[in-house]
């Protein structure tokens, strides 16, 4: 089974956590445009979508579902996003599509956080993908000394903006065996928007599409 049939059988495994007439938060990504294809055509009829980038809005407009702000939405039931790595804590990295910001907003907002994924994201230990952080655009080089101060190899993602008009830096070789320690960190830096580790609010469920079916793992 190829990674993308994987991630699509995953996002079809979400569906069922779906309640008709909700407003639902939406996260970005290849496994999440599939998701946002089979809510479509196959889910139940949602109220609205809460959607966590530019690039989710327009899919979703284009299938006619209707996106609402989250400052009009209250707080959601539920959010469905995929992610770049998990543990088996669901603490996660995302960022690599570099929506992080409204994804971590959304996810908080959120009483319950599904994520979807192929089993090559699922790891023993976060950071061999590299870690995403969103920045203030003057402040990227300063950011970028103090992660490598924390023994980091930072690497401006040249020429991405994201939809918060800001920068990407990826830092990879990092060792975290923290994640919540080093979330907290990270973002403590002047100048960070967010960063990419989603330890303090992980993922509640983990459906891990693969060759035997899906895979359910359970925040403990
Ligand atoms: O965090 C994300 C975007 O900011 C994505 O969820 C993450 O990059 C996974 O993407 P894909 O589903 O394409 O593998």
């Amino acid at each position: 089974m190829s990674s993308d049939a994987a991630k699509r059988e995953a996002a079809r495994a979400a569906l069922k956590f779906v309640e008709e007439g909700c407003i639902l938060g939406v996260g970005t990504g290849s496994t999440v445009n599939h998701f946002i294809d089979l809510l479509a055509a196959e889910g139940p009829s949602i109220r609205a979508a809460v959607s966590s980038s530019d690039a989710s809005t327009q899919r979703l407009q284009e299938h006619g579902i209707e996106v609402m702000e989250l400052n009009s939405s209250g707080d959601l039931d539920l959010y469905v996003d995929g992610a770049d790595e998990s543990n088996r804590l669901l603490q996660l990295i995302k960022g690599g599509g570099g929506a992080l910001t409204r994804e971590k907003i959304i996810a908080a907002a959120s009483r319950k956080f599904v994520c979807i994924a192929d089993r090559s994201k699922l790891v023993r230990a976060l950071g061999a993908f590299p870690l995403p952080v969103e920045v203030i655009p003057m402040a990227r080089s300063y950011v970028a000394r103090k992660l490598k101060a924390l023994g980091g190899i930072p690497n401006w993602r040249e020429g991405f903006v994201t939809d918060n008009g800001n920068q990407i830096i990826d830092v990879s070789g990092l060792t975290i065996s923290e994640p919540i320690k080093l979330e907290d960190t990270i973002n403590a830096i002047p100048g960070v928007v967010t960063v990419g580790l989603f330890a303090r609010r992980g993922a509640d469920v983990l459906l891990l599409g693969g060759e035997d079916g899906v895979e359910r793992i359970d925040r403990r």
